[in-house]
């Protein structure tokens, strides 16, 4: 049974260790740090968890990270005057600003603002639309780290029918072209679709990013779909859970991604790999 569960952790390690050796070979042979800014608005609690975990990750692989953190009411153009100071910056590859923004914020704004080559997120309109056509830059990071596990597990993907429960920005659509690229037949189901567990029925791989505790029953599986929750819900007693009901799930599936220890970790190292491919496209 346990083999089934895939550990984002392990998976995480030996692709970290990998960019470690490269970076150090880099430092070997003259060049500078690769350096990662992450900007934070606000006082969100659950930001500060992830960007402490992204700054750990740097630490260990030996990128420079440097954190800024702004007040709740920092203004747009503010915001945009830090982006354009860190465009041009040498040190910097990689700019990463953290959502949730406050509302006086247009997030698209400032997505525009990062210079397309130093966009680790990949949101930028540019490399969303490099996507697109199938001529992928930096790519949104949960799906990209998403797609690393099922390359580990060398999933054939051509032909498979994928279903992907959460139409956002940053998860969803993003992640139905990474699928749709990879050869699956996709589906995506969002606040409107009617019958979703009709839907989730009938997916060989099914990506949930939509931001309800266990949300998905083992009961409406397929025997043998690949389940990946990219949730993550912390419940009134501190508990994390994903939007999967875990242990119905495992019944059901050939593999699964636990919450905490699956996609999240995935996550910073697709932000890490694309901190490396910046910096080894931009300058050095
Ligand atoms: N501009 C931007 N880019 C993002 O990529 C972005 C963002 N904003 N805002 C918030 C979400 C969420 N996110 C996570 C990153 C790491 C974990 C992570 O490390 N999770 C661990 C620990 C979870 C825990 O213990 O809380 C795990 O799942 O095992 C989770 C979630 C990135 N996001």
């Amino acid at each position: 049974m346990l083999k089934k569960i895939i550990n984002g952790n392990i998976i995480s390690l030996e692709i970290r260790n990998k960019i470690k050796i490269k970076v150090k070979q880099k430092i070997r042979e003259g060049h500078r740090p690769p350096g990662l800014a992450v900007i934070l608005i606000g006082n969100n609690t659950s930001s500060k968890i992830y960007i402490e975990n992204k700054t750990k990750a740097c630490q260990q692989i030996g990128i420079l990270s440097k954190n800024w953190f702004l007040p709740e009411n920092t203004s747009e153009t503010e915001l945009l005057n830090l982006i354009k100071q860190l465009n041009t910056d040498t040190s910097i590859d990689g700019i990463l600003v953290q959502l949730p923004f406050p509302k006086s914020i247009n997030p698209q704004n400032i997505f525009s603002s990062i210079h397309p080559k130093k966009d680790v997120d990949g949101f930028h309109p540019y490399n969303i639309g490099c996507l697109f056509q199938k001529t992928p830059k930096l790519r949104p990071c949960t799906p990209k780290g998403i797609m690393l596990l099922l390359q580990y597990f060398n999933i054939h993907m051509h032909g498979m029918h994928a279903v992907i429960l959460g139409a956002s920005n940053i998860v969803g659509r993003p992640m139905c072209m990474e699928l749709l690229l990879a050869g699956c037949t996709t589906t995506v189901t969002h606040r409107f679709t009617k019958n979703i567990s009709h839907h989730i029925n009938q997916a060989d791989i099914l990506v949930v990013a939509i931001g309800q505790s266990n949300f998905v029953k083992g009961e409406w599986l397929k025997k043998g779909v690949i389940v990946i929750d990219a949730g993550i819900n912390q419940l009134q007693d501190g508990t994390i859970t994903g939007d999967v009901d875990f242990n119905s799930a495992l019944e059901k599936c050939s593999l699964i991604t636990p919450v905490p220890g699956g996609v999240g970790p995935m996550t910073i190292t697709a932000l890490l790999l694309n901190t490396i491919e910046s910096y080894e496209s931009n300058v050095i």
